[in-house]
C-alpha cells in the first residue's frame, strides 16, 4: 500500500489494444508529491500507452487494462472518467503539442481553463502565472498559434494544461522535433514549476539525456515492461544506461541489456 505522499501509483499493469495486441505486460512505478519522474524507453516501448492508461484514455482507443492498478491520490483511475481526473488535477499534455491553430496563443491558453469554474479575474491571474513561466507566450499572445514556432506551440500546450491548475502534470515527449536549446528551455521551466510551485510531473521521453538531467527519478520501459527504476543521478552513472539510452560506448565488459531494478 503506497504511503500518503504518493500521488500516483502504477502497479504491475498489463494492457492490450483490440483485445489482441499486447502493449504493456508489467509496468510499475510511483510518483511522490512534488516529484518529477521521467519515463524512458525506445520507440514502441509503451510510454504513450502507459500515460494514456494513467488518464483512463485507453478505452477511447480500443485499449484496455487487463491486470494491475493505477491509483491517483489513492483512487482507482479506471473508475473515473478522464474529465473527472482533469478536474481532480491530473492533466495531460498529449504527444504532438495539440493547439487550436486558428486561435491566438491567449485564446488557446484560456481554453484550458474553461472546464473549471472561475471568474474572469481568476483566469487572468492564471494567465499571468503562465506568462511569468513562459515569457515568450506573452510576446506572442495575439499571434495565431498556427503561425508560432514548434517550441512556442509546445509552450502553449503546456500553458493550457497549467490553466486547469494541475497537481500532477503528465507530458508525452515534450522534446519531440524541437531544437536542443528550446528543449533545455522547456525542461528548465518544467523544473521551475516543479521546484517553485510543487507541481508533480510525469514526463515520457525518448531524449533520455535531457530527461535524466532534470528529473528526480526515472523508470525505463523495454517492450512493455518496466525494467529499471531509480534516482536519475544514479541511473546517469550506470554504464548500461549510458550505453543504451545516453548513446555512449560501453566498455567491452559491460552487460548487453538492462537487467536490474535499483
Ligand atoms: N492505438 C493502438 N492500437 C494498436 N496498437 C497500438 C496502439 N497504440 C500503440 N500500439 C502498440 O503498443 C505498443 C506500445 O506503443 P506506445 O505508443 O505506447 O510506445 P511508445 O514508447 O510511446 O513509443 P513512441 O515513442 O513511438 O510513441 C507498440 O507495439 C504499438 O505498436
Amino acid at each position: 500500500m503506497p504511503g500518503n505522499d504518493v500521488i500516483l501509483a502504477v502497479d504491475n499493469i498489463h494492457a492490450t489494444y483490440n483485445h489482441a495486441i499486447t502493449a504493456l505486460h508489467g509496468v510499475s512505478f510511483e510518483i511522490r508529491q512534488g516529484e518529477m519522474l521521467a519515463l524512458l524507453g525506445a520507440n514502441g516501448a509503451g510510454k504513450t500507452t502507459t500515460l494514456k492508461a494513467v488518464s483512463n484514455l485507453l478505452p477511447a482507443e480500443r485499449g484496455q487494462i487487463n491486470a494491475g492498478t493505477i491509483r491517483y491520490d489513492g483512487l482507482d483511475v479506471s473508475r473515473r472518467k478522464p474529465g473527472d481526473l482533469v478536474r481532480a488535477g491530473l492533466v495531460q499534455v498529449l504527444e504532438g503539442r495539440h493547439c487550436f491553430k486558428s486561435l491566438s496563443v491567449e485564446e488557446n491558453l484560456v481554453s484550458g481553463g474553461i472546464g473549471r469554474s472561475g471568474s474572469r479575474a481568476e483566469i487572468n491571474r492564471d494567465l499571468e502565472r503562465v506568462y511569468a513561466y513562459f515569457p515568450r507566450l506573452r510576446e506572442k499572445r495575439r499571434t495565431l498559434s498556427g503561425l508560432t514556432s514548434g517550441g512556442e506551440q509546445q509552450m502553449t500546450a503546456i500553458g493550457r494544461a497549467l490553466m486547469s491548475r494541475p497537481r500532477l502534470l503528465v507530458l508525452d515527449e515534450p522534446s519531440m522535433g524541437l531544437a536542443p536549446l528550446i528543449v533545455q528551455d522547456i525542461f528548465q521551466t518544467l523544473r521551475k514549476l516543479n521546484r517553485e510551485a510543487g507541481l508533480s510531473i510525469l514526463v515520457a521521453e525518448q531524449n533520455s539525456a535531457v530527461a535524466l538531467g532534470y528529473a528526480d527519478h526515472a523508470t525505463v520501459l523495454e517492450n512493455g515492461v518496466s525494467v529499471l527504476s531509480g534516482a536519475a543521478a544514479s541511473l546517469r552513472q550506470r554504464e548500461d544506461v549510458r550505453a543504451f539510452y545516453l548513446g555512449q560506448q560501453p566498455s567491452p565488459a559491460q552487460p548487453t541489456h538492462l537487467h536490474a531494478v535499483v
